[in-house]
């Protein structure tokens, strides 16, 4: 089982190869990347424990070193950043060699900025072994960590020379994780392509259950859009912007939760896509029944959909607001929204009203204390 989808980037062109035994099968993937049989890899704890051995015998004859970092978000920081970057100059990683990010979407974005900085840049393969992590964060390129004043504000756009999304290793995901994956999933049907929603309404559960043809469309639906995005717009000069529907609400969050496991990124994701879309029907700019049927679809899903579903305090509507001025579609000062007129209709737009924007909040802060 395997499809490929290209990523047309002239020079910094790669593959994403979606199958079952890309784990494997590494050095048959890897081999043609190599100038010398030698890779440096950083994994997770946690993804260390489950896949680590799996790829160094699927590596073959294909000498490696590993480093393994703390498993959560708190590892996408400056202390870990500094630590991966002088692990492989200790490992004397070249220029022309290969270093392999083994994990999700944590591993993946630290990993890359790694890999852009050391020597001025070498080449990385991804290894994405989460959900999010295959239809998402390892394609594209936006590499970082993430700052005491916001998320991933420190970071580079280094392409990957290749992504093996490996779909065997979704069988080993938590359920939690699984579904916080399904938010990036879900995102790519509401951003622009309505049937790939109506799909997922269809077959989601299946593919959540472990259907593995249905995990390989979704996966290659999801990936293929991201790619012909990014094709079209490497830098986010304009486009790719789309591709962070449901992000504003979503960074504001993470930052207010203190990128603990009180929300998962994936998680920030379904409630901001539901609350842009709240937002869009109070803007007058897509039908009343839209945000219903997204939040109906994810809480089918067993989702987090509202502020409702967050444990533990939040601060308020302006301190939100407020997390939410850091982000990077923020221009001459103003936010900029992924707004939609429908399923699969998002745009850009930085004519949102202030008030209009904090009249969501408030309401959905109110839902957490009927
Ligand atoms: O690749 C992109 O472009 C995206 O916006 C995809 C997002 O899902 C992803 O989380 C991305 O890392 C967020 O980018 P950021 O620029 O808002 O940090």
């Amino acid at each position: 089982m395997r499809e490929i989808v290209p990523v047309e980037l002239g020079a910094r062109s790669y593959e994403v190869r979606i199958g079952t035994g890309l784990i494997e099968g590494a050095a048959v993937e890897i081999a043609p990347l190599l100038r010398r049989p030698r890779v440096a890899i950083v994994a997770d704890e946690t993804v260390a424990r489950l896949h680590l051995d799996a790829l160094r015998a699927g590596l073959g004859g294909i000498e490696s070193v590993a480093l393994t970092l703390p498993a959560g978000e708190g590892t996408k920081s400056w202390p870990h950043f500094t630590r991966t970057v002088e692990w492989l100059l200790e490992q004397k990683v070249e220029r022309k060699d290969i270093v392999i990010a083994l994990g999700g979407g944590v591993i993946g974005d630290l990993v890359g900025f790694a890999a852009a900085v050391l020597r001025r840049g070498v080449r990385f393969v991804q290894i994405p072994t989460t959900l999010l992590a295959q239809v998402d964060s390892s394609v594209g390129g936006k590499t970082g960590i993430n700052a005491p004043q916001g998320k991933n504000l420190i970071g580079a756009f280094h392409q990957p020379s290749l992504v093996l999304a490996d779909l065997g290793v979704l069988e080993t995901l938590p359920k939690r994780d699984f579904l916080a994956g399904y938010g990036e999933v879900v995102k790519y049907g509401l951003l622009g392509d309505a049937e790939f929603f109506d799909w997922l309404e269809a077959y989601a559960p299946a593919m959540a259950g472990g259907d593995l043809d249905k995990r390989l469309h979704a996966v290659k639906r999801s990936v293929e859009m991201k790619a012909e995005i990014v094709a079209r717009d490497e830098t986010e000069e304009g486009d790719r912007a789309l591709l962070n529907l449901g992000h504003t609400f979503c960074h504001a969050l993470e930052a207010a939760t203190g990128y603990s496991d009180r929300l998962l990124h994936g998680e920030g994701v379904a409630i901001g896509c539901a609350l842009a879309f709240e937002l869009s029907q109070r803007l007058g700019l897509c039908p009343q029944e839209a945000p219903s049927r997204v939040r109906a679809h994810l809480r089918a899903m067993g989702m987090k959909v509202d502020l409702a579903d967050i444990e533990g305090d939040l601060p308020g509507t302006d301190a939100l607001i407020e997390l939410m001025a850091q982000d990077k579609k923020v221009l001459d000062g103003k936010l900029r929204f992924i707004l939609a007129r429908g399923i699969g209709q998002a745009f850009v737009t930085s004519e949102v009203p202030r008030e209009v924007l904090a009249g969501v909040i408030d309401d959905a802060l109110a839902r957490r204390d009927p």
